[in-house]
């Protein structure tokens, strides 16, 4: 039985003040690989928020008909088309977060088939987690680092079970997807959970407001963008499942729940981030 943990600012990690001469290569790189032709958004809004996060660098992989979401929205970001492979593609400190838009076709499946076997951090989302649950766990090769953010549609076929049985027990459903797969699990929606199966957190923030196409790559995002300046696998999920849950609640706070879009998210992480320790 995992420990109960509260997800709240004294225990979870922060990040550090910046040195004076710091620069961009000490806040890490991430990669966001996602984005098919009609998903472009999903990339976008994860390469936005790991920025927001305070990511050094950060460069979407995707399909070349989608970049045009990135160019357009986010001109700080560096561009990759999907490459037929992607170990020579990554540096060794990378943060891949896998699956944004990503789409489930012939390319997705070798990139994920791929992804699993590199050595990197990795942020399993979306589409990924569909070809894992497709796959199955042997595609998880390797020691790598890896977090897993299902929503409770994904989890159920992770599990190969119905979404509703895993929202009528979230806690044993998330600790039989650490079982299956290991690594840090965070399973979504009302009442987040987030556990590595020695310690399991619930963050008390959010609302129905973040039911909304592209908070969840938002979150992705967020994860990576933090988990590349050097917090641990847990403390990243932990820290960045509440910056987003209550960059939520402020936003809905100000625009109302039913008008919130998941660009409203991204655009309260700053003041979020700012007044973390004071929440
Ligand atoms: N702008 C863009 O480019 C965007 C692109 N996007 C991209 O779209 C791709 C497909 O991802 P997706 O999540 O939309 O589809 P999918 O996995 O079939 O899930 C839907 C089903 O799952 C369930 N379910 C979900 N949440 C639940 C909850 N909280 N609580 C309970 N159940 C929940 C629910 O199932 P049901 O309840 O009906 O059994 C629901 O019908 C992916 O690549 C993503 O990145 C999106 O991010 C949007 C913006
Ligand atoms: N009712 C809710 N209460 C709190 N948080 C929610 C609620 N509904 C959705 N969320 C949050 O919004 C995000 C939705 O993610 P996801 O379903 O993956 O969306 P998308 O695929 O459109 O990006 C998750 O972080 C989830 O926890």
């Amino acid at each position: 039985m995992p420990m109960h943990r509260d997800l709240l600012p004294e225990n979870l990690p922060a990040l550090s003040k910046r040195p004076l001469a710091a620069h961009k290569g000490n806040f890490g790189h991430v990669y966001v690989l996602g984005g098919s032709p009609e998903m472009g958004g999903a990339l976008s809004l994860a390469a936005l928020a790991a920025y927001r996060a305070g990511a050094g660098l950060v460069t979407g992989i995707g399909h070349p008909q989608s970049q045009i979401y990135l160019a357009v929205h986010l001109p700080e970001a560096t561009w990759m088309d999907w490459p037929p492979r992607l170990a020579s593609r990554l540096p060794d400190h990378a943060v891949l977060a896998l699956g944004p838009g990503l789409g489930q076709g012939l390319a997705a499946h070798d990139l994920v088939r791929e992804a699993g076997g590199l050595q990197q951090r990795q942020i399993w989302d979306a589409d990924a987690l569909n070809i894992l649950a497709r796959i199955g766990p042997d595609i998880l090769r390797g020691a790598a680092e890896r977090i897993f953010t299902p929503h409770p549609g994904e989890a159920a076929r992770l599990l190969r079970t119905t979404t509703t049985t895993v929202q009528t027990d979230r806690e044993a459903a998330i600790a039989e997807l650490v079982q299956r797969y290991g690594g840090v699990w965070v399973l979504k929606g009302e009442g987040t959970l987030v556990s590595d199966g020695s310690l399991l957190g619930r963050c008390p923030w959010g609302n129905p407001g973040m039911a909304t196409g592209g908070s969840g790559d938002v979150l992705t995002g967020l994860i990576a963008g933090l988990w590349a300046q050097g917090l641990n696998a847990a403390g990243a999920a932990g820290l960045a499942v509440c910056i987003h849950a209550r960059a939520g609640d402020l936003a809905a706070d100000e625009l109302g729940e039913a008008s919130l879009l998941a660009r409203d998210i991204l655009a309260q992480i700053p003041r979020v981030l700012q007044n973390w320790s004071a929440t």
